[in-house]
């Protein structure tokens, strides 16, 4: 935590901070010196001018510390929120930036409480920090020498009371710790069967589990609940305790004070002051208990927010000399040479020895079974994952040396779930070219088979809801489709997006591909589970268990490969392989 304050601080702002609060201090302190004389040399004598001269100082010195105290509020909290602020902007950017593997490490759920709940922990301990921790210090040892000028005798009350409170503080901090840093674990579990509880209402519906789901978010929130308030509880025993101590140290200040009163060794104004320092000594003690038992808590949500932070991402640019960019003069190519990959933790190869190359105009199609490894071939391309053996060349460019950025702008994805953004058609698809003109957008859209429905819409403003939601799942796909098209690149690769589309909309739309420029000049990679969909395509690749067991034209596959044969012939079976 105190690595994240050093580093997002203005400084100035914290100096104007700390010197508000030095004001504050000195008003609060000398406060009991005017009140005692006050008492002395003004009511004791009954010197009515001394009395009105005394009152208008407490006055003025009691706004001064007031105004102080406002200044280091406005400069604590102006600066907590500036350094929540600038941490969430860097998760964000480090986030967005982050491999699946990350994510995988991570999760999401973790990803949004670190980067919401933990982010307000520190937020509301920088605010203390630049409050108390520095206040109650000063003001401790401030006023324990100007108690101990004042009676020598009365601090000996200290000497019990101020190692009680250590003692109490300590016991307290010993327990409560450990459950604030569980808290957090407890807060992403919460998040996260909330997360899913979301994301799938309708099969849970569907499946009638809303009370499974019910009962499993009620066990995280009692989890949850049941941890805080144990550590609320504990905390709560902190402030009768405090005044406790407190009222003994007045008691036992009174009863000697009295004595010495008694004695005539002191005065009463004296004794007034001392009890002001007594009550702001202990007060001060009070606040850096609070300060101990919250910056734990806040140490751990910057450890959670450091994690995310000094992760490097596993797939890196490369550097130096090793950076290359592509040759704008070589036409568009793809090749996977001798390519293996396994996810990690898993115990068989995703990929293994795969080798194929395709050249510009060229569709490239992936066929198998679920769980054959196509997805992870497709993910490779834009190096969502590095590879452990062999090299991917884009353009004839390995795609680990050319930078992330370029890589991207090479290719362009629909992935096997179409994802749309809250906003209207245009926006969306101007995500895949942002000066895209209404024609290109038009014309994407057609080849798409999107024309129709998006006139019906309403056109290119026809409002799109989060997640697409008011589409079906083919006119999501084909929106996705035109999306990746409308974007200019060497590699077009449409996972499994052809799936939910009927077999004349499919044929229409790859038809169509080839008529676009954009496309004709690129290469096309294609999953799909449909022979018909791959039947065209200048190079089948048959996947089988991370493997590539034959690759060809339909024909020659169909001729010499069992399993594509074995495909043609289930969906034959099931009158799916009309083009087969
Ligand atoms: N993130 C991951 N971590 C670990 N294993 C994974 C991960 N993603 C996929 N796998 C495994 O890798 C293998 C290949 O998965 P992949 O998604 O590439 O298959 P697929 O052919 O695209 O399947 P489908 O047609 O069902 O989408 C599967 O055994 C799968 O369980």
């Amino acid at each position: 935590m105190f690595k994240i304050a050093r580093k997002n601080f203005a400084w100035w702002a914290v100096a104007l901070a700390v010197l508000f609060l030095l004001l504050q201090v000195s008003a609060d302190l000398y406060l009991p010196t005017i009140t005692s004389d006050l008492i002395d040399k003004g009511i004791a004598q009954n010197d009515q001018s001394y009395i009105w001269s005394q009152g208008g100082k407490m006055l003025i010195v009691a706004l001064i510390g007031l105004l102080a105290a406002g200044g280091n509020v406005y400069f604590a909290s102006t600066q907590a929120m500036r350094v929540g602020q600038k941490l969430r902007t860097q998760m964000y950017s480090k986030i967005i930036n982050f491999s699946s593997r990350e994510f995988t490490d991570f999760g999401d759920s973790s990803l949004i409480t670190r980067t919401t709940n933990d982010i307000v922990q520190i937020q509301n301990v920088l605010v203390t920090m630049l409050r108390m921790m520095l206040q109650a210090p000063i003001m401790l040892i401030a006023a324990g020498v100007l108690a101990y000028n004042r009676e020598a005798k009365l601090t000996t009350v200290f000497l019990v009371s101020l190692p009680l409170l250590a003692v109490s503080v300590l016991i307290i901090m010993y327990f409560v710790v450990p459950l604030f840093k569980s808290i957090q674990k407890k807060t992403d579990r919460i998040n996260l069967v909330f997360r899913e509880g979301l994301t799938g209402v309708r099969v849970i519906r569907a499946f009638n589990q809303d009370q499974f789901e019910q009962d499993r978010f009620d066990v995280a929130n009692k989890d949850y609940t049941a941890t805080s308030t144990k550590a609320q509880t504990i905390v709560s025993f902190m402030f009768p305790i405090m005044t406790l101590i407190l009222s003994g140290t007045n008691i036992g200040i009174i009863w000697l004070g009295g004595h010495l009163i008694g004695d005539m060794s002191m005065q009463v104004g004296n004794l007034v002051a001392f009890m002001t320092y007594s009550t702001q000594i202990l007060m001060s003690f009070m606040m850096l208990s609070m300060v101990f038992v919250m910056v734990p808590r806040a140490q751990a949500s910057g450890q959670r927010i450091n994690e995310v932070l000094d992760r490097e991402s596993s797939v890196k640019d490369a550097q130096g000399t090793d950076l290359k960019s592509f040759d704008q003069s070589q036409p568009a190519s793809l090749e996977f040479d001798h390519v293996d990959f396994t996810y990690r933790g898993a115990e068989n190869m995703a990929l293994q020895d795969v080798n194929f190359k395709a050249t510009a105009g060229q569709t490239v199609a992936i066929i198998g079974g679920t769980g054959s490894g196509k997805s992870t071939m497709v993910n490779l391309i834009p190096r969502l994952f590095n590879v452990d053996h062999g090299e991917i060349k884009v353009n004839g460019q390995n795609n680990a040396s050319v930078s992330q950025n370029q890589l991207h702008e090479a290719i362009s994805i629909t992935q096997q779930k179409a994802v749309l953004f809250k906003g209207t058609i245009r926006s969306n698809m101007q995500y895949g070219k942002s000066d895209a003109s209404d024609d290109e957008i038009w014309h994407a859209l057609d080849i798409a088979q999107s024309k129709d429905f998006i006139e019906e819409n309403g056109g290119l403003d026809a409002i799109v809801e989060q997640n697409g939601d008011n589409f079906s799942g083919g006119q999501r796909q084909r929106l996705a489709i035109a999306r990746t098209i409308i974007k200019p690149a060497s590699i077009y690769v449409f996972d499994d997006s052809f799936s939910a589309l009927d077999f004349k909309t499919d044929a229409e739309l790859r038809m169509a591909l080839k008529q676009d420029e954009n496309v004709a000049n690129a290469v096309s990679v294609i999953v799909a589970q449909r022979v018909s969909t791959v039947a065209d395509a200048d190079l089948i690749l048959v996947m089988d268990n991370g493997k590539v067991v034959g690759q060809g034209k339909h024909q020659e596959l169909k001729a010499n490969n069992e399993t594509y044969r074995q495909i043609v012939e289930s969906q034959i079976r099931e009158g799916d392989g009309q083009n087969a």
